[in-house]
């Protein structure tokens, strides 16, 4: 599946936040947005996903208009994690993941084998499964994240969204959920779109990268082709260098030393 969009305009009110915007994103891609603290990632993200109505331009998903697929077909097609999210007290891990299968099942289905399989193969995707009988209020926040992306996981979605999927976690986590991600990809050819934050990550994970600054695409292209050191200086104002390291096969980023 791929997504365009061409020429987007999006803002809150009058604000106009993102510009002249132009992405495509391929097929079974993982695709990282990066960018400075309020340079639009989310809300291009949003856009992209249908949860923010932009004011100009074109999204279409396989050549079709965003705006023309009815919210189960647009369920089953993509599947997003916002940056915020949160169920209600009483719902066990299981049950919450049980609720992705929505877009599949009729007003009221009960689920069938196949959802019971689907939503078991989720959970154990992601490591979940040993928590299946526990409150989602009883784990931790790094179970929690992997949680949800079981949830969105059994949409059986295209392509994934995530907002900032890392946020909270610690190293560890947010090497297991980077880690989860490209093997995802890989073996079941879903496509991922993530905002990041963490250069080193977006280095690793990515296929593709986009680069905003201000609201407008600074450059987009493999990870070597966009993280260099003229894309720290000019669009985090941050000094560094891309280090090649024998017997490593991605680069790693070296900020300069705090004066
Ligand atoms: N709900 C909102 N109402 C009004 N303005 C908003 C809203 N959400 C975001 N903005 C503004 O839009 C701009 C872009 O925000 P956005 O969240 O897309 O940036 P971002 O690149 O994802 O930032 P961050 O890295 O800090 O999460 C910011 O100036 C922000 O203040």
């Amino acid at each position: 599946m791929e997504v365009s969009a061409e020429r987007l305009q999006i803002g809150y009110g009058d604000c106009v936040v993102v510009k002249d915007l132009d992405i495509h994103i391929g097929r079974h891609e993982v695709t990282s947005i990066i960018g400075p603290n309020g340079s639009g990632k989310s809300t291009v993200l949003k856009a992209l996903t249908r949860l923010l109505k932009y004011q100009r331009g074109t999204v279409c998903i396989d050549g079709r208009d965003l705006q023309d697929f009815g919210p189960k077909e647009l369920a089953r097609r993509i599947g997003v994690l916002p940056q915020m999210h949160s169920a209600p007290a009483d719902f066990r891990v299981k049950e919450l993941v049980s609720y992705g299968r929505m877009p599949h099942q009729g007003f009221f289905a009960r689920k069938s084998p196949e959802d019971e399989r689907i939503i078991e193969s989720a959970m154990r995707a992601t490591g979940t499964y040993h928590l299946r009988d526990k409150s989602i209020h009883e784990i931790s926040g790094g179970e929690t994240q992997r949680v949800w992306i079981a949830t969105v996981l059994t949409q059986q979605p295209e392509i994934l969204f995530l907002d900032e999927p890392t946020t909270y976690l610690d190293i560890s986590h947010q090497l297991d959920t980077m880690r989860m991600v490209r093997r995802l990809n890989r073996e079941t050819g879903v496509g991922v779109v993530m905002v990041l934050h963490d250069l080193s990550h977006a280095l690793e994970v990515s296929d593709h990268i986009v680069v905003i600054k201000d609201g407008k695409k600074y450059s987009e292209g493999t990870p070597s082709e966009v993280i260099t050191s003229k894309m720290l200086r000019e669009v985090y104002g941050v000094g560094g260098e891309i280090i090649h390291i024998e017997g490593r096969q991605k680069p790693l980023i070296a900020f300069a030393e705090l004066a």
